[in-house]
């Protein structure tokens, strides 16, 4: 988000009386020099093998996503990682003054909002329980890849990156041993200030910790986005369904369904970004499912600041269709995978608890320990692993930049092989990769102008790595 003032604009929300002393968290570094928290890190496991009876396993599946504070004491460490992180909040040159300063005002308001959902945010345990559940299926459906090992890697709040990177290691993948580890968002749909940043700081991580390694260094693939898979679909159309039960028999036919998700800068939805079109296809899927049966919008929540963002704003047409009379309403948070700040605080303390219509409009649950949500997570996890999808080479210069600090492009597959690309812009240097590049499929750039884009969707800057994915099945090689 381009933000002229954003200090200003950023702290609109946070009351006068918001503002108090911001406690600073321990580095990262400093946390894992610490010998006890590094120990809990680390669960004693078999060095990953790759062993003679023809088992592809150990496979590790990183959970991705931005997590949230676990406890309040927490919100200024996660705030100050969000408002750092260039991918989402782009604060130019003065991003490391301007973050930690907006993100210490904001504190005291975040905190009493995670006070008032019981203190935290419930991501971290739901994530590590879908993470676990979804490897337990995994082991049974796919034995030829068992044991699955479940990590949960969160942008902004504990477990970070580069906490899960090291228990990766310590867990016996990678220092040379090798082993493959799957990073799949947890973001259905595709987003650069999402799952774009994730893949950005795993891939920093995986240079800082892992980029000297010549052989037996982790093989990643990734899972960027899943915005219509059936078993998703599925899950959020049977939870509306619930609620719809609800109702009156009577009334139940003009229900109105709204579908409410994170919305976006607008300066982010102009330059491209996948995001709200992968967001209206997810809501499509479903009203499929349901066979349009309901009146339906969808709507966008959670601005921040008084730059423009992608609207109908969800609290603005709830107060619309509450005075056209229209009171039978069900919210749909649609894109994200659990409870969080946004649904409890948001749409239950504030849309509908502010609404004076709390009886008649209601919110179908998140997914959180969904059991048909849980299989489809497996489902799409096996598919990905079934599909052949290895890593075939790396080639990379990464001297001369830092992925961290850019933007980057993460193509999703086309039919034979899957790449995934690191950029930064106008560092020059994009040759003849860019020639195999254009071979390929890309589906998106992230962080460029329109015309900064070419005809192959590659924005016209340096490729700093390259992972080529290829197909085992023919043996295609695509580097
Ligand atoms: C798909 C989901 C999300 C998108 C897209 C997204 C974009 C986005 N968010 C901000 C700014 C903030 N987001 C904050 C919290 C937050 N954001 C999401 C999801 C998406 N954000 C969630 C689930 C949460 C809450 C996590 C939890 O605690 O449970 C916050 C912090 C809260 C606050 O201060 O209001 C900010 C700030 C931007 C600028 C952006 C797009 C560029
Ligand atoms: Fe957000």
């Amino acid at each position: 988000m381009a933000l002229r003032n954003p200090l200003n604009q950023l702290s609109k929300r946070a009351s006068p009386s918001s503002i108090s002393k911001f406690t600073s968290t321990p580095t990262l570094s400093s946390r894992l020099r610490n010998g006890d928290q590094l120990r809990t890190l680390a669960t004693v496991a078999p060095p990953v093998t790759q062993d003679s009876t023809g088992s592809k396993g150990p496979t590790a599946i990183v959970f991705m996503n931005m997590g949230g504070p676990s406890t309040t004491a927490e919100v200024g460490s996660f705030l100050s990682n969000l408002f750092a992180d260039a991918d989402l909040i782009p604060l130019g040159r003065f991003q490391s003054y301007l973050g930690p300063l907006i993100a210490k005002r904001r504190t005291p308001k975040i905190e009493k909002q995670y006070a008032e959902i019981g203190g935290g945010s419930p991501i971290r345990k739901w994530s590590e329980y879908q993470s676990a559940e979804m490897c337990k299926l995994l082991d049974k459906m796919s034995p030829e890849t068992a044991p699955h090992k479940p990590y949960v890697a969160f942008r902004y709040a504990n477990p970070l990156t580069e906490e899960m990177y090291n228990k990766l290691l310590a867990d016996g993948f990678g220092n040379g041993k090798g082993g493959r580890a799957i990073a799949f968002t947890q973001y259905p749909q595709y987003s650069c200030s999402t799952t774009g940043s994730s893949l950005n700081e795993l891939w920093k991580w995986r240079q800082r910790l892992e980029g000297k390694q010549t052989t037996g260094a982790i093989e990643w693939s990734v899972i960027d986005r899943w915005p219509v898979h059936p078993g998703l679909t599925e899950a959020l159309a049977r939870n509306i369904e619930d609620q719809l039960a609800t109702y009156p028999e009577e009334r139940r036919k003009d229900v109105v369904l709204l579908f409410s998700a994170h919305s976006l800068p607008m300066s982010v939805v102009n330059r491209g970004d996948p995001y709200p079109s992968e967001v209206a296809a997810t809501v499509y899927a479903v009203m499929q499912r349901l066979n349009f049966s309901q009146p339906y919008r969808l709507v966008w929540q959670s601005q921040v600041g008084p730059q423009p963002w992608l609207g109908a704003q969800t609290s603005d047409t709830v107060t619309a269709y509450i005075e056209k009379g229209q009171k039978d309403l069900i919210l749909i948070p649609v894109a994200f995978t659990s409870d969080h700040i946004e649904t409890l605080f948001e749409l239950d303390n504030e849309v509908i608890g502010e609404s004076g219509h709390k009886d008649t409009i209601k919110r179908a649950e998140s997914l959180n320990g969904n059991p048909i949500f849980i299989q489809a997570l497996a489902d799409i996890a096996k598919s990905h692993m079934d599909s052949g999808l290895i890593i075939e080479a790396e080639k990379a210069d990464r001297k001369k930049v830092n992925p961290s600090l850019h933007p980057g492009v993460w193509s999703a597959e086309s039919r034979r092989c899957r790449v995934v690309i690191v950029t930064t812009s106008h560092h020059g240097q994009q040759g003849e990769m860019h020639e195999v590049l254009a071979e390929l499929r890309i589906w998106h750039s992230c962080g460029a102008d329109a015309d900064d884009v070419d005809s192959a969707g590659l924005t016209k800057s340096t490729i700093l790595g390259i992972v080529y994915l290829a197909s085992s099945d023919d043996g295609t090689r695509t580097g």
